[in-house]
């Protein structure tokens, strides 16, 4: 299910989710694990630390909060970093540096500071930092994970272009219109429901089938066999233990001299989840390696496990793709698209439903390009312009990475005057960009009217050419499934305005955020009564 899949936004986002009892945890770890020489050895990392601070010339840093020992400014950060942030932004500018832990770290507030980053010096800022889970769990051989070597470039365009490509996009259409027609089908009527899950099965049902042509959540009125069941029950669990160890606080990612502390509970942790999902993984292969042997595969009947079979099987030696790239990059694929697309489809509802104009607009706009006959084709999709600014005006107001995944420096350098020093970690504020007051005209209100032609953000896209609207990032790193997730995202929203009435009777005025997991979800989720706007037969398969 969706709430326990993934891990696209920022690890800062999950990892310090916990960082108000990091103190204390980490205290506790390491006195039950190594009680003997706890005291010693914490006095010698101690006097190490202070002895290479006041050793090490200071450099000339963007301004920032004053760190304590140890921890630096983690104590300044909550469960929503992002918003945090933005307030240490107002007193300190848009270029900020602050020592997370005993890692220098700078982040971008602006447009500006995020193009030098991202654009200008891109190639010394596309590296990862180091990032104990992913090592572990995913064999640090993810995408996301891996840093900006050529054999990640590889990666990345076999992805863009092989596995997430428009062939790809238009040969599994069928997939995401059988998925969305049982939702609408299912869908309880004249009742009140929470929306989130029923997204959840789509969306998991629509990428799994994508990735590996099997269904990996169950649907209501489904008729899966005890098998099925089982596999279904086997992929839950291990998407939520994923998650789970992806968002744990572990100390050395922080603070590297205490890595060989541990701790070891983490660890252990760590190994049994990859081992799990390594199993899971390997079966899915073999299954696909068995059919492959029977002869080859149609193109179009290919998904996402054959074209990267077909890869491995063709690459040379420089870019090899391994066994264990499939299996990490498979993964990649699961983590960073489910859960992102979920907890945007559902803050585009949630934002729609509370404004009868913009829904009312977009209901008209469908009647005309689409009428009442038939359902959505993704072929509608250019000519639904309207239904295109609400999911980017949702996009601007609430991206699922409120800050970008880490990106690290290689060497040494300067910006905008200031030191950088090597191997910094650069984080960027991409939702406190977009609501910035002096870039966005009454930044907090929901107007997708905006982005319309003659609109005052009109011609703004997302495409990573306007720093002032990041959500899927720009440059190096930028994420390579943005075509596929807008593509069910406008598809999803568009068909769900065309075929029901909604009405949203959620008792959550504010629509607060989080408490942030890999994306940051609206803290009390959308609940909604449903009723036929068109007649389902258009829906039956
Ligand atoms: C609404 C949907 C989505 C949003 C908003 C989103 C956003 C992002 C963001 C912000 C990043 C990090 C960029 C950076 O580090 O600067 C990212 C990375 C990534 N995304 Fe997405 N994403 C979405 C959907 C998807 C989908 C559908 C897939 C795959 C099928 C995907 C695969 C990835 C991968 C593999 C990376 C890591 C790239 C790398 O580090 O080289 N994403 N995404």
């Amino acid at each position: 299910m969706l709430d326990d899949s993934k891990r696209s936004s920022s690890r800062l986002t999950l990892s310090l989710r916990e960082n108000t009892q990091f103190v204390a945890s980490f205290m506790a770890f390491s006195v039950m694990e190594s009680i003997p020489t706890f005291y010693v050895l914490a006095t010698t990392v101690l006097v190490i630390i202070v002895l290479r601070s006041v050793l090490r010339r200071s450099p000339n840093l963007p301004p920032g909060p004053t760190g304590l020992p140890l921890i630096g400014s983690l104590h300044l950060l909550s469960a929503l970093p992002h918003q945090n942030l933005a307030e240490l932004a107002k007193k300190y500018g848009p270029l900020m540096s602050m020592r997370l832990g005993q890692e220098q770290c700078i982040i971008a507030t602006s447009p500006e500071t995020a193009m030098e980053f991202l654009k200008n010096q891109g190639a010394n800022f596309s590296s990862r930092p180091p990032f104990r889970a992913g090592d572990v769990v995913l064999y640090g051989q993810d995408l996301l994970c891996q840093n900006a070597t050529s054999q990640w470039r590889h990666h990345r365009m076999i992805f863009k272009t092989e596995l997430t490509g428009p062939q790809r996009l238009e040969a599994t259409q069928n997939v995401r219109a059988e998925e969305i027609a049982h939702l609408i089908r299912t869908l309880p009527q004249n009742q009140k429901v929470e929306l989130r899950p029923y997204l959840s099965v789509m969306l998991n049902n629509v990428v799994s089938r994508f990735i590996l042509n099997k269904r990996l959540s169950a649907r209501s009125g489904g008729h899966e066999t005890e098998e099925e069941l089982s596999a279904i029950k086997n992929f839950k669990e291990i998407t939520h233990e994923i998650a789970l160890c992806l968002s744990a606080f572990y100390p050395g990612d922080f603070i590297p001299a205490l890595k060989w502390l541990g701790p070891q509970r983490l660890e252990k942790r760590f190994k049994e989840c990859n081992k799990r999902m390594d199993l899971f993984v390997s079966k899915i292969i073999a299954e696909h390696e068995a059919e492959r042997k029977l002869g080859a595969i149609a193109e179009e009947e290919k998904d996402m496990v054959h074209v990267l079979l077909d890869e491995m099987e063709k690459s040379e030696e420089e870019h090899r793709i391994t066994m264990t790239n499939v299996k990490a990059i498979l993964w990649d694929a699961f983590s960073a698209s489910v859960d992102t697309i979920l907890i945007s489809s559902e803050w585009t509802l949630s934002e729609v439903l509370r404004k009868p104009d913009v829904l009312a607009k977009a209901q008209e706009e469908l009647d005309n390009v689409v009428g009442q006959d038939r359902r959505v084709l993704e072929s509608d999709i250019p000519k639904l312009v309207y239904i295109q600014a609400i999911v980017k005006e949702a996009l601007r107001l609430h991206p699922p990475a409120p800050v970008l995944a880490p990106h690290q420096s290689i060497d040494a350098c300067k910006a905008f005057g200031y030191d950088i020093p090597a191997e910094a970690r650069v984080f960027v504020n991409v939702w406190a960009i977009a609501r910035d007051p002096s870039l966005w005209p009454n930044p907090l209100e929901f107007n997708p009217g905006r982005f319309m032609p003659g609109g005052i953000n009109a011609g703004i896209d997302m495409k990573g050419q306007h720093f002032q609207l990041l959500p899927f990032g720009a440059g190096r790193r930028m994420c390579p499934g943005k075509g596929l997730g807008l593509l069910i995202m406008h598809y999803c929203v568009a068909s769900l305005l065309h075929a029901v009435l909604w009405t949203d009777v959620t008792n959550d005025p504010e629509m607060a955020e989080g408490p942030a997991g890999l994306s940051v979800p609206r803290a009390v989720p959308l609940q909604v009564i449903a009723k036929p706007r068109l007649a389902f037969d258009f829906y039956t398969s």
